[in-house]
């Protein structure tokens, strides 16, 4: 079975896109979700990761990024006045019930004035801000929509109700997709506003409208940190690599 060619990642390397100055991104952070693949009865984005909540690694991230002008946080209900006191640069809003009607939510507080929305999970917390940078560049470059994507590395088999194997899947044109994702904010809006079910992510949303989205080769430091490993293997990079603190 032919393997995936390599796709750049980091750790360590990433052609960081030349300033604009130009302060002209939004972005969506929906951290509404209960976490309860991880477990621990706190909402995810509230679990620390050593010693802060995945949503301020997040968030403190992002605001990095030079081109970000506002971040539009879509908090669990519950804790909208606790989460404006761990982000206080940051607009807070109720989010909803799905992924999609948190991002909803944060969407409808994005003024007029801004051109560039991304959407970026808290549960992401490690993601650098240089892979915010590329999608804001390559949105701003003029495409429709832009996602970052890696490689898949094992072995696809697709099975039956049974879990027994039916075929083995060529993984060449597969990708694993991350967030940030990227969009002009009217392609958003459209999105958003001709939905009639729920996806997994926006991209997919606006794949829907006809767009062609893009790829930026996506970071190992973007994992989503979904189940009791993924916090555990986020603890281990924060350690081993001090510089993405
Ligand atoms: N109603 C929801 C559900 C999810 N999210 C956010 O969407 C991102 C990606 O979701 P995921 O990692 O799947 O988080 P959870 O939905 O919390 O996880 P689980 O399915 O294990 O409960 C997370 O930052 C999560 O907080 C959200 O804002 N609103
Ligand atoms: C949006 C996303 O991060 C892209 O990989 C992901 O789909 C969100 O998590 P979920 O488990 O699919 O809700």
């Amino acid at each position: 079975m032919t393997r995936t060619p390599a796709v750049s990642s980091d750790i360590d390397s990433r052609d960081v896109p030349a300033p604009t100055g130009r302060r002209d991104v939004a972005v969506l952070v929906p951290a509404a979700g209960l976490g309860l693949r991880l477990g621990g009865g706190t909402p995810k984005a509230l679990r620390e990761l050593a010693g802060e909540p995945l949503l301020v690694h997040a968030c403190r991230r992002v605001a990095q990024a030079p081109s970000v002008a506002m971040i539009v946080v879509a908090a669990p209900p519950a804790e909208v006045d606790a989460v404006r006191a761990l982000v206080p640069g940051a607009t807070v809003v109720p989010g909803g019930a799905t992924r999609q009607e948190s991002v909803a939510a944060a969407l409808s507080a994005v003024p007029a004035t801004i051109d560039i929305v991304l959407v970026h999970d808290a549960a992401r917390a490690l993601t650098p801000p240089d892979l915010v940078e590329a999608v804001a560049a390559a949105v701003r470059s003029g495409l429709p929509a832009v996602v970052p994507a890696l490689p898949v590395v094992d072995t696809v088999k697709r099975v039956d109700t049974a879990d027994r194997v039916l075929e083995t899947v060529d993984r060449t044109p597969l990708r694993i997709i991350q967030t940030p994702q990227g969009f002009p904010r009217q392609t958003l809006l459209a999105a958003h506003a001709q939905a009639t079910d729920d996806h997994t992510d926006d991209a997919g949303l606006v794949e829907r409208l006809g767009h062609q989205v893009h790829t930026v080769p996506g970071s190992d430091l973007a994992l989503k940190i979904t189940r009791p490993l993924d916090l555990l293997i986020a603890t281990a990079l924060l350690t081993a690599h001090p510089e993405v603190r």
